[in-house]
């Protein structure tokens, strides 16, 4: 944008002229109340008045848009040297009347500026970005104390999904990539979908944090919160069945609250139900690191004594106003501080943070931290209680130390010698004899090795190298702090973490819920309304992105069909069928975990389907039936038998077989009278196919077509197969030409031909997964078991030759592919089967991906 003519001068209190000269507007569509603003706006007229947003930190000027300003005007950016900035908020409130004012402030001319965000006053709830440049850094630092009205928005409909570039997406954050990596998770680049405004969102485990919790690493409990903090305690610490979170809402309530320019901004906590991950969102520093450190190489190009002394101010204020919030950091370093777009430092992870007990009390038995940068008083294992402030002074001298001259002080190889070192050695300063003296001497101050001795925040504020000989003096504690945390809220403790569902949340209920059945006669049928469900849901999310996939072998079951005679009009293309399993009922899904039961409210019949199916009972007095999987959505249905009389099952159920859960989850090994139960399964096909006439039900899509994409992808070596119902109709003994079963392998993402006639295979070299002994005529044999995914076409028409396809993965021509559990499924010899299972498809390696991440 065009600097034009002054913008703002100066505020009275330090400078005689008061008015706005000239503005430029970047005006959006206004859709709001105030519809009768014209469409060509006449310039404002800015007050600068005593209120909300500081320009010159040297004096309390702040431009006031509550007088003075049209009242259509809910937004205003002062873009002095980040046009971006006002684009991204006219995009990011397209309904508001957005106005930008384009000068910069004639009087400060460094090119240094800091963006600071804040709410108006309004009902919208608006962003306000100021981009003030100012004429030093300790002014423009003194401004930033003064703004601090952030509130996040919070939105409601929290998720977790893919969206249809294939990116991640949380809530209204596209996840971009990944930026970063540390101790407890990946820091991701995000992107608001709405404003295009970039976030750095940092992924936890919450399983690593319970861990933590266990190492006491975050501390709650009862306790004061500091300085004129009062609200409602923190959740009691951890217990084996609550959630990790609880440990931390009591922070995060807090570091919510936190807002200065020199302390990266949490903005939300998310906690994606029922899954590992929570996450962090936070202000994006995107010009990374201060400087990467290292124990071996000296970085060259270190900062010159202006540079250290400007971010080392902003280190002492960002800790100081952290240490006001009884949060001791414990790990400062340079790689934990970042730079913002404008170079502002800003102090990062809080994750070895802790609060104290009350007030003043900052003592800490615990070591944590990066060796390198701890203090010595924390280098001996019996420590005891330590002054946390202190040691974050330390470390604070370390840093100092680094960025100046590229190097650590204390080098060692080994974290033990490391802490010897620091408690006993002397470092040493480069070129000593030129260096400034003074900044020598607050080395010194700094890492002296008595904490009782070394040097405070408050006596930094005044070090003569700090301020520069008073050049340069530093904005005054009360200032600094003047935005400190005054209340926690009960509500804020509420809604510190926000609880989000996710896709894979969905399908992991209905693993979850099938895997806890541990037997055909208990296990459960999920109701058809509920599958649909979710089918819908996920293939419609996934449908866009998939426009130009080439269908795959899927077998997508319908549900509430049941009849699974694969017959030509019967066999779909995987299109079709998603379009059949996309009519219904997308408007009231719930990705909650109960949308099982959400969704059989309008079927009592589905309702205690699904009910006893949550309760792991049978929803069917018939225990027989089928594993029916769907590889698009990769969630396996129970169809029962008696609604699907082409597929033919045991009379006797198995004991023991496998839960069919994605994660290949293997079958137990179970003997099987197997002549006994031929004339009984015959029996039970007839009965079936004739009941089948008789009542019901709209056939089973299936989908056969060999997905051309999968040639591509190399499958794994591993044939676990994971359920019992077998074929009885012994037509012939070559998979291509008869009767049998497609049985896929969520784990591997195998999908085998399993003949209909039942398959001996040796027993040396069959899993105990994929078979049941059984004696007969005093021949131990076994007998293979699978997962029905459903009955197919005669021919696999998988587009792969199953012999051909079976004898490279036994020959481990093809590699497994990637997290599949080749251990535990080795392959059984294509010649020790009796035709055995035939490999006929695989899944697509983005098929894969997908099962696997979720
Ligand atoms: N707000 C942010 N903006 C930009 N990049 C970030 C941000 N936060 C973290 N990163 C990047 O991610 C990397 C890892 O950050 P993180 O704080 O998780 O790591 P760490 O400090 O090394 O780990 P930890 O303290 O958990 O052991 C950082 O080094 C940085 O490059």
């Amino acid at each position: 944008m065009d600097s034009g003519p002054p913008l703002v001068q100066q505020h009275p209190a330090a400078h005689p002229t008061t008015t706005v000269s000239d503005t430029t507007f970047l005006q959006t569509n206004n859709n709001n109340n105030n519809n009768e603003t014209p469409a060509a706006l006449p310039v404002p007229p800015v007050n600068l008045d005593d209120g909300y947003l500081p320009l010159d930190g040297s004096t309390t000027t702040t431009l006031s848009f509550e007088s003075g300003i049209h009242p259509a005007l809910t937004t205003i950016d002062i873009a002095s040297a980040n046009a971006d900035a006002a684009d991204q908020l006219a995009k990011q409130f397209p309904n508001q009347q957005t106005t930008v004012l384009t000068d910069t402030l004639s009087s400060f001319t460094s090119n240094r500026s800091s963006i600071y965000s804040g709410t108006s006053n309004n009902n919208n709830n608006i962003n306000l970005l100021s981009t003030v440049s100012s004429a030093t850094s300790s002014a423009s630092r003194r401004s930033s104390m003064q703004l601090s009205k952030v509130e996040v928005r919070e939105t409601l409909d929290a998720s977790l999904t893919e969206n249809a570039d294939g990116f991640h997406q949380l809530k209204q954050y596209i996840l971009i990539k990944e930026i970063g990596r540390g101790a407890f998770g990946k820091v991701h680049l995000a992107q608001d979908e709405n404003t295009n405004i970039r976030y750095a969102v940092k992924e936890f485990s919450k399983s690593k944090l319970r861990k933590k919790d266990k190492a006491n690493l975050f501390k709650l409990g009862p306790r004061g919160r500091g300085r004129g903090r009062r609200g409602p305690e923190a959740p009691s610490p951890l217990t084996s069945e609550s959630s990790p979170l609880d440990l931390i809402r009591g922070e995060v309530a807090i570091l919510k609250k936190l807002h200065h320019p020199n302390i990266v901004k949490l903005y939300e906590v998310l906690d994606v139900s029922a899954e590992d991950s929570m996450y962090m969102v936070f202000e994006y520093c995107e010009k990374g690191v201060l400087m990467p450190v290292s124990l071996t190489e000296k970085f060259e190009n270190v900062f010159s004594d202006a540079e250290c002394r400007d971010v080392f101010q902003q280190m002492i204020l960002g800790i100081e106003y952290l240490h006001e919030h009884d949060i001791i950091h414990r790990d400062i370093k340079p790689d934990n501080l970042l730079r913002s777009g404008d170079g502002t430092v800003k102090i990062v992870d809080f994750g070895v943070s802790e609060m104290f007990n009350k007030k003043g009390d900052d003592l800490t038995k615990k070591s944590a931290g990066s060796p390198a940068f701890m203090a010595p008083e924390l280098c001996r294992h019996d420590h005891g209680e330590v002054s946390g402030r202190a040691t974050d002074v330390w470390s604070m001298g370390v840093t100092l130390y680094c960025i100046r001259y590229g190097t650590l002080p204390y080098v060692s190889e080994s974290i033990l010698e490391m802490h010897r070192v620091i408690r006993e050695e002397d470092y040493q300063i480069p070129n000593e004899e030129t260096e400034d003296p003074l900044f020598v001497a607050l080395i010194h101050k700094l890492l002296e090795k008595d904490p009782a001795k070394r040097i405070t925040i408050d006596q930094l504020r005044t070090d003569p190298w700090v301020t520069n000989s008073d050049r340069e003096p530093l904005v005054s504690k009360d200032e600094n702090t003047a935005n400190a945390v005054t209340e926690v809220t009960e509500e804020d403790l509420r809604s510190a973490v926000q609880k989000i569902n996710s896709l894979a949340t969905v399908i992991k209920a209905i693993a979850r819920l099938k895997r806890g059945i541990k037997s055909p006669a208990s296990r459960p049928i999920v109701a058809a309304a509920a599958l649909q469900s979710f089918e819908s849901t996920i293939s419609d999310r996934m449908q866009d992105a998939d426009e130009d996939a080439t269908p795959t072998a899927a077998p997508i079951v319908t549900p509430n069909s049941a009849n699974t005679t694969p017959t030509a009009t019967e066999t779909t293309s995987t299109t079709e069928s998603k379009k059949v399993s996309l009519e219904g009922s997308m408007d009231d899904i719930s990705l909650q975990e109960d949308t099982k039961l959400a969704h059989s409210e309008q079927n009592p019949e589905e309702k205690a389907e699904v009910k006893e199916a949550a309760e792991g009972k049978p929803a069917d007095e018939d225990p027989q039936g089928y594993e029916v999987c769907d590889f698009e959505t990769g969630m396996c249905y129970w169809v029962p038998a008696k609604k699907s009389p082409n597929a033919t099952t045991t009379s006797t159920p198995a004991p023991e077989p496998a839960p069919t859960a994605i994660g290949a989850e293997v079958a137990k090994e179970e003997s099987v009278d197997e002549d006994a139960k031929v004339d009984e399964k015959e029996k039970l096909v007839k009965e079936n196919e004739r009941e089948e006439e008789e009542t019901l039900a709209p056939p089973v899509e299936i989908t056969t077509t060999a997905p051309a994409e999968d040639k591509e992808i190399e499958p794994s070596t591993a044939t676990t197969a994971t359920s019992t119902t077998k074929n009885k109709k012994d037509k012939a003994e070559t998979g291509a030409e008869q009767d049998g079963y497609q049985v896929c392998d969520f784990a591997t993402g195998m999908c085998y031909w399993v003949p209909a006639k039942k398959a001996k295979v040796d027993p040396e070299q069959s899993t105990a997964s994929e078979v049941t002994e059984e004696t007969e005529k005093g021949e131990t044999t076994k007998v293979a078991e699978s997962v029905v995914v459903a009955t197919v076409p005669s021919s696999p028409a998988s587009g792969l030759d199953p012999g051909r396809a079976m004898e490279e993965a036994s020959s481990g021509a093809r590699t497994p592919v990637s997290g599949s559990p080749t251990e535990q499924s080795p392959v059984p010899s294509p010649g020790s089967l009796n035709p055995g299972p035939r490999l006929v498809g695989k899944l697509s390696r983005d098929r894969l991906a997908m099962f696997e991440n979720s």
